[in-house]
């Protein structure tokens, strides 16, 4: 099943490019931010785990994807960023048809489209600062070997970000001595490093205690709006995703079963997303 705005006729990637990737080609047009059309993604041998979803997601939202675990929301974040190729069907991320995409215009999207995990993935044993920096690898050529090895701009971005989410005191300290609220803002800062037009997030708060969980959103939240990001965060709380999200996808069995603005959704309708398959 799919739910959305109605398909529009499909853009050649060539001819769209909204964002102004370098690399890729000009123009574009309305789904051309992010958009999803008769997408679905198999895993063999026979899991379908993103069944023939068609939505638009609109410059400067913010939209949070509820649905039970398996129902296919880390696999359409990862379809979004060209983490996984879709079975059939087209994304469209800024322009650029990510699913058919070469290597070069795949990595130019990657760019522009933060990620943000459950589990922080920062390295431990490096310092908060060079974790944070680490996000501006994907523009930079060659390896990196600690702090020093940055230029100084990337560094200097880096304590900005720091700033921002309220740990540049700690910019020294090693990411592993950090609280796992703490560890998840340097992740928050090392997406937003490269400076992207979107950010994902998937399930940022779920290895978080509640007043963390708040923290974090409410700095997703206030960031999102402030550098105009587009967010997509997958959730498991009911809550948090009515209070921030402005619109909120539940998903069952890798179909979008509700599409809503967020103050048109009550608890007890998001809810359903989970207990209609429960039966309960
Ligand atoms: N790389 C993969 N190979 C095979 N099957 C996969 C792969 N990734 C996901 N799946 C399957 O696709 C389905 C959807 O998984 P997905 O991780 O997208 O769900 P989810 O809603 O994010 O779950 P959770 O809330 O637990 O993170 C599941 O049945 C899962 O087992």
């Amino acid at each position: 099943m799919s739910t959305g705005a109605p398909a529009t006729s499909p853009v050649p990637a060539a001819e769209a490019n909204p964002a102004g990737i370098p690399g890729v080609g000009g123009g574009g047009g309305p789904g051309q931010h992010l958009s999803l059309r008769g997408v679905t993604k198999r895993f063999a041998p026979a899991t379908t785990a993103v069944d023939d979803v068609t939505l638009e997601i609109e410059p400067g939202s913010f939209t949070i994807l509820l649905g039970l675990s398996g129902s296919g929301k880390s696999t359409l974040l990862r379809l979004i960023n060209g983490l996984h190729t879709p079975t059939s069907g087209r994304v469209m991320v800024l322009g650029v048809d990510v699913g058919s995409a070469g290597r070069s215009q795949l990595r130019a999207v990657r760019r522009e489209v933060g990620m943000v995990f459950q589990q922080f993935h920062l390295v431990g044993s490096m310092s908060t600062l060079e974790n944070v920096c680490t996000g501006a690898l994907g523009s930079l050529r060659g390896p990196r070997a600690g702090l020093f090895s940055y230029p100084r701009e990337v560094r200097a971005r880096a304590l900005e970000q720091l700033e921002r989410v309220g740990l540049a005191d700690q910019r020294f300290q090693r990411a592993d001595t950090l609280s796992g609220g703490q560890q998840q803002r340097v992740a928050v800062a090392r997406a937003l490093v490269q400076r992207p037009k979107m950010l994902l997030a998937d399930e940022p708060v779920a290895s978080l205690d509640p007043e963390s969980s708040h923290q974090i959103m409410s700095l997703i939240s206030r960031i999102a709006v402030e550098d105009e990001l587009t967010v997509v965060c997958s959730l498991h709380q009911v809550d948090l995703a009515l209070r921030w999200g402005h619109r909120v996808l539940g998903l069952r069995k890798g179909s979008v079963v509700l599409d809503k603005p967020t103050d048109r959704v009550s608890a007890d309708e998001a809810m359903g997303i989970y207990a209609s398959v429960a039966g309960t």
